[in-house]
């Protein structure tokens, strides 16, 4: 296998169409209704044209949520409210329909695929329908080890690039992106305030379940060491990954940076999502125009790293539960923001006998 070279990405990844982009703004200056007066729909509506080159918009037919999955060491750590090890539990349960996730994808018909990057479970435990893509068996503790070695984080990374393929060549038209783990916001934070150059306590924030003070300090504690271990690093993004990230976390980056070249619209979840985005910027700085902020999950790490990709949350509801669903509830404004754009009509042009008479 050829090496990964990441500096390939900023050339192959494109910006959406600006010419589409303007064609669609002339369009919405001909509907009814005044261009801005349906707020954030319409720049929701002129982005995803430019995604997809088209004008109209194309409704977005097929989507899916792709989440990846993978337990970090660090929650042996106790910085989880979750015990460590424990997030093939939830895959479980995604699986079978017993998560958040799982209800809102249910109701809006949207499939959801779960890939293993590195769950600690015995593997023929989990559902059929985890895809798997494992690396190892959990991602090292990134306080005192690194979380994979740079062949896992590539194998993991070229994973997430694998799925994307898959996704574009199917025909998916949006992809919503999550994680599935426990230890994970962990990482995420570490990752965040590396590329921010801001102090653990900046983005340590309360997890997936809400933690006590006791866990956010050890948490805290936990990010402040594993991001000593980040900064000698961090001009090497594939090194920071396997350093302080974990398999879940490469393989998102992967995914993501691979979208864009395919141009791949994905909406981004929470917080470990957004860490990864950022790793992803980083690599390529014209990718971030090819994803959706879906919404403000209150994580503080998510803020700053969406904040340093100019993205703007969709949302605001305090959804922090994770595995996609924050970011699934963004799908139906996308939707609506499709079909008014596609739908609404024109104003009749203005006939020649109708035209106004000069004024002398
Ligand atoms: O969406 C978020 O910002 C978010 C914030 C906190 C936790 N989560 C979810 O919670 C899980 C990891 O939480 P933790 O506390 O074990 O690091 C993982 O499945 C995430 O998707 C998600
Ligand atoms: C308007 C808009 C601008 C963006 N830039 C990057 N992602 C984006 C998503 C939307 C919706």
């Amino acid at each position: 296998m050829s090496s990964l070279n990441l500096d390939d990405f900023s050339d192959l990844i494109e910006r959406p169409d600006g010419g589409v982009r303007r064609d669609a703004e002339a369009r919405r200056e001909r509907q009814i209704v005044p261009p801005g007066s349906l707020g954030r729909l319409d720049d929701l509506g002129e982005w995803l044209a430019a995604a997809q080159s088209a004008v109209p918009v194309r409704p977005v037919e097929r989507p899916r949520v792709v989440l990846f999955a993978g337990d970090h060491g660090i929650a042996e750590l106790d910085v989880s409210a979750r015990p460590a090890g424990s997030a093939g539990e939830l895959v479980r349960e995604v699986l079978e329909g017993g998560r958040p996730v799982s209800v809102l994808a249910r109701r809006l018909g949207v499939p959801v695929r779960v890939v293993d990057m590195a769950l600690d479970t015995d593997p023929e435990t989990l559902p059929e329908d985890v895809v798997r893509h494992r690396v190892r068996r959990g991602s090292g503790r990134i306080d005192v080890e690194d979380a994979l070695t740079l062949e896992e984080a590539e194998a993991a990374f070229r994973a997430g690039m694998t799925v994307a393929d898959e996704e574009a060549d199917s025909g998916t038209d949006l992809v919503v992106l999550g994680d599935v783990s426990v230890g994970g916001t962990t990482a995420a934070g570490v990752l965040i305030a590396a590329l921010c150059g801001t102090d653990a306590s900046v983005v340590t924030g309360r997890g997936g379940l809400a933690i006590d003070d006791l866990t956010w300090m050890r948490k805290c504690a936990a990010i402040r060491d594993a991001l000593r271990r980040a900064r000698p690093v961090l001009g090497d993004q594939l090194q920071l990954l396997a350093t302080v990230g974990g398999a879940d976390l490469a393989a998102i980056t992967g995914f993501l940076l691979q979208a864009a070249v395919r141009k791949l619209p994905v909406v981004l979840d929470g917080v470990t999502v957004a860490a990864c985005a950022l790793v992803g910027q980083r690599i390529a700085f014209r990718a971030p125009d090819w994803w959706l902020a879906a919404h403000n999950s209150g994580e503080p790490g998510q803020a700053k790293a969406l904040d340093r990709m100019a993205l703007e949350p969709l949302l605001d509801h305090g959804v922090r539960v994770g595995e996609g669903a924050g970011g699934l509830l963004a799908l139906p404004l996308v939707q609506a923001a499709a079909a008014l754009a596609a739908e609404l009509p024109e104003k009749p042009e203005p006939s020649v006998e109708e035209e106004p008479e000069k004024e002398e």
